[in-house]
């Protein structure tokens, strides 16, 4: 028994952005740890996700990965079903999710081996609970941004302080680390408070407190305000916050945009190849993004208008958006878009030769590595922000979904990776075609001052990513060496 290396043990949301994030930072700890006598093995505990369409997807990841030769396993939980009364997305994952917790325990108990961590989704942070009642180590991994953190950390204290919506505060919200926050920029599950939403990302940031650590898919140079407030113990006053350790940029792989050298150049590559550098802005807006048609008319206009070259992936409604009956853990993904039906009749003719625009899913992170790229109209998807920033893009957020109100917000006022976009929350995040063509030109043009300051520190953010993953002085390196003896010094036998 002494001798097996002690298992992460991982319990990740079924979404790709979750799990893939995830299991690919473990995996880090699994080769940080190797030949420096801290052996790990990763078994990630594998909840059947809630419609079928996640389901392939975990499966298409569990069959990649389980050749990937290294030592991880996957052990499928029993079968739960479903909340039949959830209100809303994230009260429905985070239930869904508990429902697991005897099976987890039992899997975990099972292990047969010292169980150096029960590595945890940010949905999955009340499960704290299983790992201390066993006696190993939990840990919460962070997929999302520090910011995003500092907020849900601070979020019970909020709760206690704010007694009206965040929207009804006279000024701005103050969260620890950050520049005073407008209340439009608050993530999507807190503004509501009436809803049970609200009340589980309230008790999920206060269960964030119980873990032994926290895994941050971020670095200490490009969020040093929210880790410094962490650290130093502002969310929570009187309270120290787990260390928190960040190891990103974690780029997530496993989407299907690693190419073959030997095959031929994806069409958006191969159309990127004869364009001249920086030159091409490209539009694209993460798993969940797409558009009805009159915000497709508004784009259309603000490309045409700006004049510059553009990669844009537009995407079709989900099926269920029309009968209204979306999926409970809102992972609907969009369909390929119907160019004749959607694009207003001639745009294409009008732009060919400095337009693409590209109806189903991109290869984003080779797109994003291409040197034709000047600027990134993004839905503001942290794993499509570190892609930006790992390859020096500015951006131009437009947040849709999720917490990206709150990561716009970030890029723009706190990093200064991005120009700013004018989005209408009230109006389903509408945005207008004279305010969109403005945007782009800040970000595109030479002249514009505003996009020069964004280009200026998107390049030394790339800089800033790059050394922080280096081995030998790296923040991220050092905090996974850090992780990585904790995680070893923690290990420890399931209770029984
Ligand atoms: C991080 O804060 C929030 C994340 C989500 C959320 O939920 C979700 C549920 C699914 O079943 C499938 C998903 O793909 C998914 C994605 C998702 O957010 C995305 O997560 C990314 C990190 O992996 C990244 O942070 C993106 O910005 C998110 O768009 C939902 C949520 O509240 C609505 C959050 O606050
Ligand atoms: O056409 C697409 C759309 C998205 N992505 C990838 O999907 C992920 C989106 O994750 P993000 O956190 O940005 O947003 P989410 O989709 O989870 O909201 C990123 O890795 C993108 O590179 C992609 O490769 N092609």
């Amino acid at each position: 028994m002494a001798t097996l290396a002690p298992a992460l043990v991982l319990l990740p949301e079924w979404g790709s952005g979750h799990l893939m994030s995830m299991l690919e930072s473990c995996k880090r700890v699994l080769l940080a740890g190797a030949g420096g006598g801290r052996e790990f093995s990763i078994t990630l505990l594998v909840m059947r996700p809630p419609t079928d369409e996640a389901g392939s997807e975990v499966e298409a990841h569990v069959r990649r990965e389980a050749a990937s030769g290294l030592d991880i396993r996957f052990h499928r939980l029993p079968a739960v079903d479903p909340p039949a009364d959830a209100a809303g997305v994230e009260e429905f994952i985070a239930r869904y999710i508990h429902l697991h917790a005897p099976h987890v325990r039992d899997a975990v108990a099972g292990m047969g081996r010292p169980v150096a961590a029960l590595v945890l989704d940010m949905f999955a942070a009340p499960m704290v609970d299983v790992a201390r009642d066993l006696g190993v180590p939990s840990y919460v991994f962070m997929s999302s941004t520090g910011a995003m953190l500092a907020l849900m950390l601070h979020l019970p204290v909020l709760h206690d302080r704010v007694a009206v919506e965040f929207h009804e505060v006279d000024g701005e919200v103050d969260v620890p680390g950050l520049p005073p926050l407008p209340p439009a920029s608050m993530p999507c599950p807190v503004v509501d408070k009436k809803s049970p939403n609200y009340t589980w990302f309230v008790r999920l940031g206060d269960r964030f407190m119980d873990a032994t650590g926290i895994i941050a898919n971020t670095a200490d140079e490009l969020e040093p305000g929210p880790l410094a407030a962490i650290a130093d113990g502002r969310c929570v006053p009187g309270r120290a916050a787990p260390p928190v350790y960040p190891i990103g940029p974690v780029l997530s792989l496993g989407g299907n945009d690693k190419r073959d050298s030997s095959e031929p150049p994806h069409e958006c590559i191969a159309w990127l190849d004869g364009q001249p550098p920086a030159s091409v802005v490209f539009l694209c807006f993460g798993s969940m993004g797409w558009f009805e048609a009159a915000q497709v008319v508004e784009i259309t206009a603000a490309l045409e208008r700006s004049g510059h070259r553009f990669l844009w992936v537009l995407r079709g409604p989900p099926p269920a958006a029309e009968s209204g009956t979306g999926a409970p853990d809102g992972s609907e993904h969009p369909t390929d878009a119907n160019l004749d039906e959607l694009l207003p009749e001639g745009f294409l003719e009008r732009t060919k030769g400095r337009g693409m625009v590209w109806p189903t899913w991109a290869p984003q992170k080779e797109i994003l590595a291409h040197p034709a790229i000047g600027g990134f109209v993004t839905h503001g998807g942290w794993n499509s922000v570190l892609e930006s920033l790992w390859h020096g893009v500015p951006m131009a957020p437009w947040p849709l979904y999720a917490e990206q109100h709150l990561n716009a917000f970030e890029l723009v006022r706190d990093m200064g990776v991005a120009v700013p976009l004018g989005v209408d929350r009230e109006r389903d995040n509408f945005v207008e075609a004279a305010e969109l063509e403005r945007a782009v030109r800040s970000l595109m043009d030479d002249a514009s001052e505003e996009g020069k300051k964004a280009r200026e520190k998107a390049a030394e953010m790339k800089a800033v990513c790059r050394s922080a993953v280096a081995a030998g002085g790296g923040s991220s390196h050092a905090a996974l060496q850090r992780l990585s003896e904790a995680l070893h010094q923690g290990a420890a036998l399931p209770k029984n």
